[in-house]
């Protein structure tokens, strides 16, 4: 797969975050470009998720800037992060486990559209019922669509918890591991499913591209049009999944242990 060629959707510069002694993102600089599917890999503690957070607004770094389509963004909430076109996974499930699949897709685009009370009192579809369907299709998963997110199983409910954060139709999304805990003939699906929607036309008009953390390596590589390795909260490489694959220093660091 050749990498996607144009200007930088999101840009993160020199950012920095420390706990305490621990620099957990210590300078980290990326791009990811329209219609890029992008993986992040690196042992456990090199600052992956901490990097994920500082740019999604969840926790604010000591330095750095991000940038998306040219607008500094660092430091927006989660709420205009994802009001201007950013969604996230998380590592665990944030599905709503007494509610019905439908349900859950319809209140994470309201989310999207509101404040928490807005959601509460908003009419039940509120025009989403649609875009629920569409989602629904596309992640095959009609057969589960009227059950209570509860009494699925945990990978159905993972790909329920994936189809959330498409509800608002973002430009980009990052996922936090989304084959941790899936059982392994389930994780070609999700690939599967990621090619589609960062295809035109999956869902509405758009090319939804990703920043993907994961440690199964198979699916990173597969999947991912560039790979960026971090380390200590450093980053020592990005690359073509071959290029990931051919370079001595990361194999040494991580990808040969
Ligand atoms: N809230 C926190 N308070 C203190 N230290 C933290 C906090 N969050 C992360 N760290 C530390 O920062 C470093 C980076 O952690 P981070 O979770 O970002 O790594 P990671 O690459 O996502 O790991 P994993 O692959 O295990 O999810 C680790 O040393 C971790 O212990």
């Amino acid at each position: 797969m050749s990498p996607v060629q144009g200007p930088a959707l999101l840009k993160v510069s020199g950012l920095k975050k420390s706990y305490g002694a621990i620099r957990a993102v210590n300078g980290v600089e990326f791009e990811v470009r329209p219609g890029e599917i992008f993986g992040v890999i690196g042992p456990n503690g090199s600052g992956k998720t901490t990097m994920f957070n500082s740019v999604l607004g969840q926790i604010t770094p000591d330095a750095g800037r991000i940038e998306l389509k040219g607008q500094d963004i660092t430091n927006l909430s989660p709420l205009e992060l994802n009001r201007r076109g950013v969604g996230r996974t998380f590592q665990t499930l944030q599905v709503f486990g007494k509610m019905t699949v439908r349900d859950n897709l319809i209140v994470a685009a309201q989310e999207h559209g509101g404040s928490m009370f807005s959601r509460m009192f908003a009419p039940s579809d509120s025009g989403l019922g649609a875009k629920a369907d569409e989602l629904i299709d596309l992640f095959r998963i009609r057969h589960v669509a009227d059950k209570k997110a509860g009494e699925l199983s945990y990978g159905q409910q993972k790909l329920v918890d994936i189809a959330m954060a498409f509800m608002s139709e973002p430009d980009l999304v990052l996922l936090d591991e989304p084959c941790a805990g899936v059982n392994p003939s389930l994780v070609g699906g999700i690939s599967t499913l990621l090619k589609q929607l960062n295809q035109k036309h999956a869902v509405g008009e758009k090319a939804c591209s990703f920043v993907v953390i994961e440690h199964n390596m198979d699916f990173v590589m597969d999947l991912c049009h560039r790979i960026m390795v971090m380390v200590e909260g450093e980053v020592m490489a990005i690359g073509t999944p071959a290029e990931i694959r051919g370079n001595k220093q990361v194999l040494d660091a991580y990808l040969g242990s």
